[in-house]
């Protein structure tokens, strides 16, 4: 007895599911300027390795909860993403075995305060108040893997308060799935849980309080987002 109470014990090891890999405190490897026609919308050289940078678990957020406006951001963007979902981790996979390593999939946003990431691309700083803030990425249901053969021919689209924003297909990735896995594990091992977002297509645009962002891969899932600015 404690206090009165009777003390009940609680088991150590909680069981993981990889259906709700949000929750495992892993991290997020973000892939940038992946596809060639959203590198040129914003005035950037088409890269010959990718481009890679990071988001806290912390950045996760679900459906029925708000996207939330940085309060030093007054230009908040959208980036509609195909994610990868890690389900066997490991260091330097070669590209044969990378699909191996792959869980699944998920629809994801890479929110980004685009006005912070131009001041610190022009300072030569780190992206990450402009990347890795709270609510900054967006996910949909785990998408098992067989629900999407070809993770190099999905067709994505993000609308907001229901206008076409975005529309693309992974065909137009510069990197390849099995490419990028087998390039981020060389330098940064991967664990079960991790999360890939691939980089997104052209059409990336602002959103503003109160907006309604609804995304989805055809035929596979969609997922709806309000955005709301935090009053502290
Ligand atoms: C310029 C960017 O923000 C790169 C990025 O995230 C992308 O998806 O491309
Ligand atoms: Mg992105």
């Amino acid at each position: 007895m404690l206090h009165g109470r009777t003390q009940t014990f609680l088991p150590t090891m909680a069981v993981r599911n990889i259906s709700r890999f949000w929750e495992w405190g892993r991290k997020i490897i973000c892939v940038g300027r992946n596809y060639a026609d959203h590198a040129k919308e914003l005035k950037n050289a088409i890269p010959t390795e990718p481009v890679l940078f990071l988001k806290p678990p912390s950045a996760y957020v679900r459906e029925g909860s708000p996207i939330l406006v940085p309060l030093y951001s007054s230009n908040l963007h959208h980036e509609v993403e195909l994610g990868v979902v890690i389900g066997k981790g490991g260091t330097a996979i070669p590209q044969s075995a990378a699909m191996e390593h792959v869980a699944g999939y998920a629809l994801c946003l890479d929110m980004t305060a685009r006005d912070i990431q131009d001041e610190c691309k022009s300072k030569g700083l780190p992206w990450t108040l402009a990347k890795a803030f709270n609510t900054s990425c967006p996910v949909s249901d785990f998408i098992p893997k067989d629900r999407i053969p070809d993770p190099g021919n999905v067709k994505l689209w993000l609308k907001v308060n229901d206008q076409l924003r975005q529309s693309g297909c992974t065909s137009q990735m510069i990197f390849s799935v099995p490419y990028l896995i087998s390039y981020i594990s060389e330098f940064i091992s991967l664990e079960e849980g991790d999360l890939i977002l691939t980089g997104t297509p052209k059409g990336v645009s602002a959103v503003q309080e109160h907006d309604e962002l609804q995304a989805g891969i055809e035929d596979v899932v969609t997922m709806n987002f309000k955005v709301e600015r935090p009053d502290h």
